[in-house]
């Protein structure tokens, strides 16, 4: 099982050294993680995610470029027209679309990102777009109608190992391919407390 860590601010170089799979910068201004700034160079095995909000493609394009970002997270409400444009300007570019969760989910929304996007990122609906801090019911994942990989994300803490290691032995783990952490592992907001996440990450990788 792979393993992001997102919104990274005041120690993305220590959070680097524990080698995780995907390291996300949120490059939305209203949040406390915003990230301004150089994004420090990171290992080649360690993709570099720009999280957005209905960002303006080219926005979303100068950012690409200028960090050099392997993955995108689109954690608005972007068409799969603007998934399409990105990945005709960047065929290399990582599209991740999210879709916020809270008591039940429409599957049929993600029929049309099926052929436009690399993975889905299912989040908890809350107050913001993301950060928010809470899980939602992952059983909700059992009707999952696809084959495209995602990623499981919402308030995933230290405290979620047990439902989370009986989460990976169930069907509903399937396509499930990575684990997002952020506000749940912070010291404060944008910084990762690196014990926390270095256990953590020992648990996903004993786990598969
Ligand atoms: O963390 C933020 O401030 C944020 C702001 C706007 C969009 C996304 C944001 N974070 C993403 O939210 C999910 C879940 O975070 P949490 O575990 O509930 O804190 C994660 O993917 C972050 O990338």
């Amino acid at each position: 099982m792979k393993l992001k860590v997102c919104g990274m601010k005041y120690n993305p170089t220590e959070v680097a050294e524990l080698q995780p799979d995907y390291m996300g910068f949120i490059f939305w201004e209203p949040s406390s993680r915003f990230f301004h700034g150089k994004t420090p160079d990171l290992p080649t095995t360690i993709k570099k995610v720009g999280v957005f909000v209905d960002a303006a493609i080219d926005e979303i394009a100068q950012k690409v470029e200028q960090h050099g970002l392997q993955s995108v997270q689109l954690h608005g409400a972007e068409s799969p027209e603007l998934c399409q444009s990105l990945k005709n300007r960047f065929p290399e570019l990582e599209i991740i679309k999210v879709f916020t969760i809270k008591d039940s989910f429409n599957f049929e929304l993600l029929t049309p990102y099926e052929t436009v996007c690399d993975y889905y990122l299912f989040d908890t609906k809350g107050k913001l777009p993301g950060g928010n801090g809470y899980t939602f019911d992952w059983s909700i994942l059992e009707d999952y109608p696809s084959t495209k990989p995602y990623f499981l994300s919402g308030g995933i803490g230290p405290d979620s190992t047990e439902e989370l290691k009986s989460f990976l032995h169930s069907p509903a783990s399937k396509y499930c391919q990575v684990i997002d952490v952020n506000s749940k592992f912070e010291i404060e907001p944008g910084l990762k407390n690196i014990e926390k996440l270095s256990e953590f990450k020992e648990l996903l990788t004993n786990n598969h």
